[in-house]
């Protein structure tokens, strides 16, 4: 969908308001991939992946989300952030495969140093953060939503990080964010057997918070942020660092070594070998 398209929808016009829309409208010239509408009123920002046709994370739409991310947390106006996607069917996809299949080393090391600053960005936030799942969210899309405090679903899509489907591996930190929200023994299960959960088996482990219908998402997911705000943020702001510093502080200690093991894992010719098949069956499905 266009941006003029994504404009004249009548909920998002409802819901934004006028006055949203020049917000956003604004903050668009900076980045159309990365939807943001900051209401001075309350201090939440509703940020839309729009990145069709999917939302899956290259290089550049991994930048625009971290340069949005900076933007955010130097704005002292702003204190609660609600991530969704402008694709009602798909939250995000996951990594854009395409970075990892033939890569150039140079390019794939700045893909992955970039994914592993959106996700220190994203999980360490002094934001109140909320994803509101409007759609699919494999993978890296999983990723994005336990970075959040909090997780509102539409009913009837599924979620997990399913890398070792691919023939992949979920990297530590993946990991760490979905024990962060599940626990060890539901991680367990859901990596090793790259599990994609419907959004019913992810709320009965807890990865998501709430079930919802797809028209009451961002409401609800604005009800929620409402109780966060209640809190002081400082209060709020030191527990959840005393919670997620050590996984943060973890990833900073290991950084280059993760990023050495990813280009290393991803350029051998078995690992080339099974992105390729995973490529040509997803092209196969999407034609049928
Ligand atoms: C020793 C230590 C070593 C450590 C090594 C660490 C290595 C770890 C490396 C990486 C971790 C990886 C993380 C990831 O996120 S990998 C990506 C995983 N994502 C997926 O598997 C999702 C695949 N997509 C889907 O399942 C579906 O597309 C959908 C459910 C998201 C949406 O379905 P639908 O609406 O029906 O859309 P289509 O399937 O028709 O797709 C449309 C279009 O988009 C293309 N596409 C889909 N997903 C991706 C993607 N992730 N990247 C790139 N392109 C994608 C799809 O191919 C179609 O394209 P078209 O044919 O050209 O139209």
């Amino acid at each position: 969908m266009s941006l003029k398209q994504l404009f004249r929808q009548p909920m998002l016009r409802a819901m934004l308001g006028r006055q949203h829309i020049q917000a956003l409208r604004s903050m668009t010239t900076q980045s159309d991939k990365v939807l943001v509408d900051l209401d001075p009123k309350t201090g939440v920002a509703v940020v839309q992946m729009n990145r069709p046709p999917v939302n899956s994370l290259n290089l550049e739409f991994l930048s625009d989300i971290n340069n949005t991310l900076d933007k955010l947390h130097n704005d002292k106006s702003c204190r609660g952030l609600i991530l969704t996607s402008s694709n009602n069917k798909v939250f995000c996809a996951g990594l854009d495969i395409m970075e990892m299949y033939q890569p150039q080393t140079d390019r794939l090391t700045e893909f992955w140093k970039t994914l592993q600053n959106v996700w220190m960005n994203l999980y360490g936030s002094r934001l109140a953060t909320i994803a509101a799942i409007n759609g699919h969210s494999p993978a890296g899309g999983c990723l994005l939503a336990t970075c959040c405090d909090y997780r509102i679903m539409v009913q009837n899509f599924t979620i997990g990080l399913n890398e070792t489907q691919l023939g992949i591996i979920p990297p530590f930190w993946f990991v760490d964010s979905m024990e962060g929200v599940v626990g060890y023994r539901q991680t367990e299960l859901a990596c090793q057997k790259g599990l994609m959960m419907t959004t019913d088996q992810a709320s009965k482990i807890g990865l998501v918070d709430e079930v919802v219908t797809p028209e009451v998402v961002l409401q609800k997911a604005q009800n929620e942020m409402v109780s966060w705000l209640k809190i002081p943020d400082y209060a709020r702001q030191l527990t959840k660092s005393q919670m997620k510093m050590p996984n943060i502080n973890k990833l900073r200690a290991r950084r280059d070594e993760d990023v050495q093991h990813f280009v290393n894992f991803i350029t051998k010719d078995s690992v080339q070998q099974a992105l390729g098949f995973y490529i040509e069956n997803l092209k196969k499905k999407a034609k049928k």
